[in-house]
């Protein structure tokens, strides 16, 4: 009788906590308006970008096969670089409607690398004409990436992503993007040994791997970087990891077998 009541107890905690866990969910997608419903929703999946350097069409099908049952099953982030620039709102619509999990924004201050686009200016404009829902992933190729923080969260932008080879102090940034109300995203060159990421990987919402050198698109994909997405996986088996230049069709499946995608 004893264990009866017992067995009964503990179903009614289990049901009382699973209720909880509902009700906290709805509040954090009804009231928590930093990232748009959409992702909040897909968090927890990885990220691959392309970006349209053989053509948006190309991007389209690849976003597709990302989305279909090849068993990728990450996300994919069309980056605005390569598109028709002079008519910028219209192609992000376009990449969006082809379902394009969120938007990777290049942002080249032409110090960092040698190629300038654009800055939080465009990105407001960009958030005002198409909407509040589209994640922003911004790809801060800038030498003091810590001066745009708050101009490119005010701007609209989600996720800043910044180069550890341009800061001498990760963790002051990480905390400034934080109290900004963006997700932090940190990235290395090629060149740069993935083993240097280890000391920020707790405290950043996903790690990119440039798998070009950083400035342009339409580069090679750099296979020999799938070493460094290998080891994140490994050490880091939760970290969301994006992988950035040369992504494609024909080189999708490689990042996702070096753990772009967990097991
Ligand atoms: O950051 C970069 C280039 O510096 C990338 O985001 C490229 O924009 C990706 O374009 P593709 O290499 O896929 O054409």
């Amino acid at each position: 009788m004893e264990q009866a009541f017992v067995f009964v107890g503990l179903l009614v905690c289990l049901l009382c906590l699973l209720k909880c866990v509902r009700l906290s969910q709805y509040l954090l997608l009804s009231f928590w308006k930093v990232l748009p419903r959409s992702f909040l929703r897909s968090m927890g999946q990885w990220a691959v970008i392309t970006g349209a350097g053989d053509g948006i069409g190309k991007a389209y099908a690849f976003e597709a096969l990302g989305n279909r049952h090849h068993g990728i099953g990450c996300k994919i982030g069309l980056s605005i670089l390569n598109s028709d620039l002079a008519n910028l709102g219209a192609e992000c619509l376009r990449m969006l409607d082809s379902r394009t999990n969120y938007l990777h924004l290049d942002v080249m201050d032409g110090h960092f690398v040698p190629n300038i686009t654009f800055g939080h200016p465009v990105v407001e404009s960009l958030r005002k004409q198409l909407g509040q829902d589209p994640f922003f992933d911004m790809h801060m190729m800038a030498s003091r990436p810590e001066q745009w923080v708050k101009p490119m969260a005010v701007a609209g932008a989600n996720q800043y992503t910044f180069h550890l080879e341009a800061i001498e102090n990760p963790g002051a940034l990480i905390k400034d993007i934080r109290e900004n109300g963006m997700k932090v995203g940190l990235t290395i060159k090629p060149g740069t040994t993935v083993e240097y990421l280890a000391p920020w990987a707790n405290q950043i919402d996903m790690a990119l791997v440039m798998t070009v050198e950083p400035g342009f698109g339409s580069q090679k994909f750099m296979e020999d970087m799938m070493p460094k997405v290998h080891w994140l996986r490994t050490q880091f088996p939760t970290l969301d990891i994006e992988v950035d230049g040369g992504v494609g069709p024909d080189t999708v499946q490689k990042c996702a077998e070096a753990g772009a995608v967990p097991s």
